[in-house]
């Protein structure tokens, strides 16, 4: 297991994600930081689309919007400041990077929804669900001008590859690359170390985190993530990579606090994630 060290993470970040260890202008307002909506939380798996939600702000987002299929959910603990309400009045509304499928229905009201939002999506993150709808409900081919993301784990690579999640552990780095080819897409295989790749060759193995990012909400919280800095306007090329390492960091500075890597609970990887960037941009001199 990696042991956590600030200053190796510092050296790192500013390295490989200098937007990320950057200070907040004076005179930014909550519209500087972007608007993130979440779709998914069917009936069972709100708190899929809560994570998600919560994730995003604490990654920084100025404006978090999620819609639940399953609305009003059972009596949950979600932060106040998120705007929750149901999955067809949010898909209607105004933000800056959609993140879709967690805890997404694998239905036709949900095939209907992701359609729509695609269409209006110039930045789009496909999940859990989401990526699970995609081959009885391909997507219309991104345009120029419009970011898409895919994070699926083997499971969901093997679905959109018809083979096996053991294949696809195999053979990773083809997997990821395939899927980025034939979704014009920026991928995320996840897994212990992650493989990211984009249709236009960018190609790493992100190898810090621990396994106690094996546990339910994980992957939902990293979607959430990966909006929020896209949200922000870290451009796609740092925001993908830079996600998949501050989600494995989050995981690093929690077992060294002893919370984790046993019982380490997705809801506890965000405000981990808010200490770092908080913590990179002190240490890079910036604030
Ligand atoms: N609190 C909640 O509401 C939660 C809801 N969730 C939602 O539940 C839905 C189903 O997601 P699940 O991922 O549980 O189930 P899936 O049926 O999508 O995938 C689970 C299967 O994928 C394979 N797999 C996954 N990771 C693998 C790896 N690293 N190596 C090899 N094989 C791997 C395994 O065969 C595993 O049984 C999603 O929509 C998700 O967002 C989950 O995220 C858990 C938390
Ligand atoms: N052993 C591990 N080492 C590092 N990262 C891991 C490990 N196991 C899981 N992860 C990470 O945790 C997340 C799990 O996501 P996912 O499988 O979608 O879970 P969920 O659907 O429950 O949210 C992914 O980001 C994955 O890369």
């Amino acid at each position: 297991m990696t042991p956590f060290d600030t200053e190796t993470c510092r050296r790192y970040a500013l390295q490989h994600f200098p937007d990320i260890c950057r200070a907040r202008p004076a005179d930014s307002h909550k519209g500087t930081f972007g608007t993130a909506a979440v779709l998914g939380g069917s009936k069972g798996m709100s708190g899929a689309a809560l994570l998600a939600g919560e994730a995003a702000m604490y990654g920084g987002c100025g404006k978090v919007l999620v819609g639940l299929e399953h609305y009003p959910p059972p009596a949950h603990r979600a932060r106040l400041e998120l705007m929750i309400d149901d999955a067809a009045a949010v898909a209607a509304a105004d933000a800056d990077v959609w993140i879709v499928g967690c805890g997404l229905a694998q239905t036709d009201s949900a095939a209907a929804l992701l359609q729509h939002v695609c269409q209006r999506a110039r930045v789009l993150v496909l999940d859990a669900g989401a990526l699970h709808l995609l081959p009885k409900h391909p997507l219309p081919a991104p345009s120029a001008d419009t970011v898409r993301v895919l994070t699926p784990h083997p499971g969901e690579a093997a679905k959109l590859l018809k083979s096996t999640p053991d294949a696809i552990v195999q053979n990773r780095v083809w997997a990821a690359r395939e899927l980025a080819t034939r979704h014009q897409a920026w991928v995320v295989l996840k897994g212990h170390e992650s493989v990211i790749a984009s249709a236009s060759g960018f190609l790493r193995i992100n190898r810090n985190g621990n396994a106690g990012l094996a546990t339910a909400g994980s992957g939902d919280v990293l979607a959430g993530l990966l909006g929020s800095l896209l949200a922000q306007g870290i451009a796609v090329e740092q925001a993908v990579a830079a996600a998949v390492w501050l989600h494995g960091a989050a995981a690093e500075w929690l077992a060294a606090r002893q919370t984790g890597p046993i019982g380490l609970l997705a809801g506890e990887l965000p405000v981990a994630v808010r200490w770092l960037r908080n913590r990179l941009v002190t240490v890079a001199g910036n604030n």
